[in-house]
């Protein structure tokens, strides 16, 4: 199943530099992971915003929930979700 996340970063202003820094390199290395296993399809940064917008490609809204909820930054992070289903004009063969 295909899905919309977007996911804004609210880190508080007080957290320590090195913290968030560290915090960061955690988020980016299971992000790469995710995405080398193809799970984490697309991420877009959102021009002017501490915000992405991603595609994930995984069995079930629960295995989303699972692969949301260990971000790093998940504490810090306002997130919605959209289910996605195959456009009827799409021409791409791995929109399902
Ligand atoms: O910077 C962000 O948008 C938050 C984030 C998600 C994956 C990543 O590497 O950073």
């Amino acid at each position: 199943m295909l899905f919309k996340v977007e996911m804004t970063v609210n880190i508080p202003l007080d957290m320590p530099v090195e913290t968030a820094a560290e915090i960061k390199a955690k988020e980016k290395a299971y992000s790469q992971q995710l995405q080398q296993e193809g799970k984490w399809r697309h991420i877009w940064r959102i021009a002017g915003l501490y915000s992405n917008v991603s595609i994930f490609d995984v069995k079930d809204a629960e295995e989303l929930h699972n692969l949301l909820m260990a971000l790093p930054l998940y504490p810090y992070m306002d997130i919605n979700v959209d289910a996605l289903c195959r456009h009827p004009s799409s021409i791409r063969n791995d929109d399902k």
